[in-house]
């Protein structure tokens, strides 16, 4: 009674488990076999049995039969399936012997995998999609560096720009010369950013601000209680800490001779030892380095190495003062004049003749004058258009008026505004302007502009408040 209960317990089991199972004596005949095993095989009932796995085998239906693999090889075994129902079917065969040994039935169970390939194939066609959207992510985001915030309409800029792409991926050191505010920390940024090393640090020291005292600690480290008042710890040093990624040496015509010397080894060796420490750690940065001196001039002078200045000087990228490429500033000023806007929430705007009297200025501080001085417009002047009488004297009193001034301007006026009338007014303006500053009386005035001496006054009077 018992027994049965426990059969019928079983039976019960094995017809509605979600595993197909197979039941087969030693000669492969079929001896049970469950609904779950019809359908995925594709077996109309449970006519099959005492059929032969065999015979099944060679109609297609098992293809191969587990149970006719564990039949001969007389040990377990593992197969994937694919069915003649599309289903593919992970099945396993185990052998079960008698007493005296004899291999008598061959119990096999399948699980289908189907759903769970068909899952693996989907997320793997989401990996593969989530790939494609990184790399276009990270394609947008160099574009980004390239076009965005870098601006670049002249030929210098963009050919300085040109070889930052070229060189950033190599290892090589760039050398960044030219004036003060030009932008050598911001194309050194930049030489990063492009790099494969653009994930790991970026290490900016300015070799003019930390005192000759305190340098070497700063730049190498040191380990606990290596001097008086160091820190219990001991400290990396700024080297260290661009391990893997890149270290920029600004202003690296004031490093002290001393520590000349030991950069140069460090270049050399690619090795570092804190200070009061045994070990030496290999290191492995790429080296930007930065100066507004003529490092030539320094070595004749014997205040620089001449073994370093060749070390440093592998791609030298000589960046052009502002003045020098004047097709950038009026780009720069409206870069400056959007971002100064959206910081103090206001909506100014620059005339067109206070463009072209700052393209000629010669902006000795750079791309750093201008971007104060913008602010400081923005921040002072009352109006909501900002004129050339609005610049202080610092600027008007240095501007080289060149010879297609007036063209300029009105093609700038014409890039602006398509107002035929007020455009002509705003040229008008400009040179009744230029005449009243250069000549001595309005007689002077009428013979320059080719005008007679009552319109010179008329058009003074109306223009009054802009002289
Ligand atoms: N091509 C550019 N487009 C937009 N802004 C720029 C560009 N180049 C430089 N700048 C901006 O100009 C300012 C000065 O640049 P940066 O500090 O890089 O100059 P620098 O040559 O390193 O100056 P210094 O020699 O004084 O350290 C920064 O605010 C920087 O963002």
């Amino acid at each position: 009674m018992y027994d049965d209960m426990l059969e019928e317990e079983l039976n019960k089991i094995i017809e509605t488990s979600n595993n197909n199972i197979l039941i087969t004596d030693q000669d492969g005949i079929i001896l049970y076999s469950n609904p779950k095993l019809w359908e995925i095989y594709g077996m109309k009932s449970d006519s099959y049995i005492g059929t032969s796995v065999y015979q099944l085998e060679s109609e297609g239906l098992l293809a191969p039969s587990i149970n006719a693999i564990v039949l001969k090889e007389k040990k377990a075994k593992r197969i994937m399936q694919e069915t003649k129902t599309g289903h593919v079917v992970m099945s396993t065969g185990y052998p079960i012997f008698n007493k005296e040994g004899h291999l008598v039935r061959v119990i096999s169970y399948g699980q289908d995998q189907t759903e769970i390939l068909q899952l693996q194939d989907q997320f793997e066609q989401l990996q593969r999609k989530v790939k494609g959207y990184q790399t276009e992510v990270e394609d947008l985001r160099e574009k980004e560096l390239d076009y965005h915030y870098l601006i670049a309409r002249s030929n210098e800029t963009k050919h300085i720009l040109k070889t930052i792409h070229n060189v950033s991926k190599t290892d090589a050191t760039i050398l960044l010369l030219g004036p003060s505010g030009v932008g050598k920390s911001t194309f050194a940024r930049a030489v990063h950013d492009q790099s494969n090393r653009k994930k790991e640090p970026f290490i900016e020291v300015n070799c003019s601000t930390i005192p000759e005292s305190l340098f070497e600690s700063e730049i190498f480290g040191y380990e606990p209680g290596s001097f008086t008042g160091a820190n219990k710890q001991g400290r990396q040093g700024l080297i260290e800490q661009a391990d893997s990624g890149t270290l920029f040496l600004d202003e690296i015509g004031e490093l002290p001779l001393a520590m000349q010397a030991k950069l140069l080894k460090v270049l050399q060796e690619k090795k570092i030892k804190r200070i009061g420490g045994k070990k030496e750690n290999h290191i492995n940065f790429r080296l930007v380095a930065a100066t507004n001196q003529d490092l030539k001039e320094m070595v004749s002078q014997g205040r620089f190495r001449l073994d370093l200045f060749y070390r440093l000087n592998v791609i030298p990228i000589q960046i052009p003062a502002l003045h020098e490429r004047k097709e950038d500033i009026p780009l720069l000023i409206q870069h400056y004049l959007e971002k100064t806007n959206d910081k103090y929430q206001k909506y100014k705007k620059i005339h067109p003749s206070t463009y072209e009297v700052l393209t000629h200025y010669h902006w000795p501080g750079n791309i750093r004058e201008l971007e104060n001085l913008i602010e400081r417009l923005i921040l002072t002047i009352e109006e909501p258009i900002i004129f050339p009488e609005h610049l202080p004297q610092s600027i008007t009193g240095q501007v080289d008026p060149p010879e297609d001034s007036t063209f300029l301007a009105i093609e700038q006026e014409c890039e602006e505004n398509f107002d035929l009338k007020k455009t002509l007014e705003n040229v008008e303006r400009q040179l009744i302007a230029k005449a009243w500053k250069k000549c001595k009386t309005t007689y002077e005035m009428a013979e320059h502009l080719g005008i007679s001496q009552p319109t010179v006054i008329y058009k003074l009077k109306k223009y009054k408040k802009y002289l």
